[in-house]
């Protein structure tokens, strides 16, 4: 049985609340979010621009502090979390350092815990292997394409072996054919990683191929609209996207758009 069948809680919200209040604005982010997220689970977070997606990953990852209701870790508030290093967090924009190697990008975490230079120098070339970047362990990322610099940046938030990855919008900049190829890729790592994934989109696809579950948000204020189960086979293939059950389901999370 996978970790998220045997549905272990690891990550819960309960009556979550996020209102950001500035001198010029007042405004209530998230409304009475509640939900649950099983340990090895892979959820994306889907929904139109505005509706809190990425104050939400945000407020999981103990970046921001919900100014009502609960956040918690496999039982313990989202800061312990942090500071057990669970997280491993992805971009939209992959934040490498230009001016280093793509091997120390990646064990720049390390680095900074202080691990040993001969450990880091393994793990990177486990890593590169895991994300498919055998042989540019010397290149720079301004060498690299969108695509492998976004592979180095999910190399990197893997680094920790976090039991948790948040990833806001990892793909969004990459042309469709990178997306859906890294998205075959992503679940790969996935299979071997085991890590929870929360996965922030805007696009309904690619929140199906990906996911065991889809948390459908809707704006103003922003909210949780929808859970969409689905139900698709893993391994997932290139090929199911064109099957009439992903169309169904396609059609399903239009649909819980249209309802709000
Ligand atoms: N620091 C902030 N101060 C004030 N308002 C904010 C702040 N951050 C986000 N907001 C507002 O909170 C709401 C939710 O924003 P958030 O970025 O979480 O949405 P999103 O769904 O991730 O959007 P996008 O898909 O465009 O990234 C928006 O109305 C946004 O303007």
């Amino acid at each position: 049985m996978s970790l998220a069948a045997a549905r272990i809680p690891e990550i819960q919200l309960q009556n979550v609340e996020m209102r950001y209040q500035t001198d010029t604005a007042d405004v209530l982010a998230l409304h009475q979010v509640s939900l649950d997220i099983a340990k090895g689970e892979f959820v994306s977070l889907l929904g139109p621009s505005g509706c809190g997606k990425t104050t939400l990953l945000r407020l999981m990852a103990d970046l921001l502090t919900p100014t009502g209701g609960d956040v918690t870790v496999a039982g313990k508030s989202a800061r312990e979390a942090r500071l057990a290093q669970k997280y491993g967090i992805v971009f939209q924009s992959p934040v490498l350092y230009d001016w280093r190697k793509v091997r120390h990008n990646i064990t720049l975490p390390l680095e900074l815990m202080g691990v040993k230079k001969s450990i880091r120098e393994d793990k990177a070339l486990e890593l590169l292997d895991l994300v498919g970047l055998q042989g540019f362990a010397d290149k720079y990322p301004w060498q690299l394409s969108g695509g492998m610099q976004q592979r180095v940046a999910i190399a990197r938030a893997l680094s920790m072996e976090p039991e948790i990855l948040l990833m806001d919008e990892p793909f969004s900049a990459l042309d469709e054919f990178t997306r859906e190829r890294l998205n075959e890729e992503l679940l790969g790592v996935w299979g071997k990683v085991q890590s929870t994934i929360v996965f922030v989109t805007h696009s309904i696809p690619e929140s199906i191929f990906l996911s065991d579950r889809v948390f459908v948000l809707s704006p103003h204020p922003g909210r949780l609209s929808a859970i969409v189960d689905i139900p698709l086979p893993r391994p997932r293939t290139a090929e199911m996207r064109n099957s009439p059950e992903f169309f169904e389901l396609v059609a399903r999370i239009r649909e819980s758009f249209e309802g709000v």
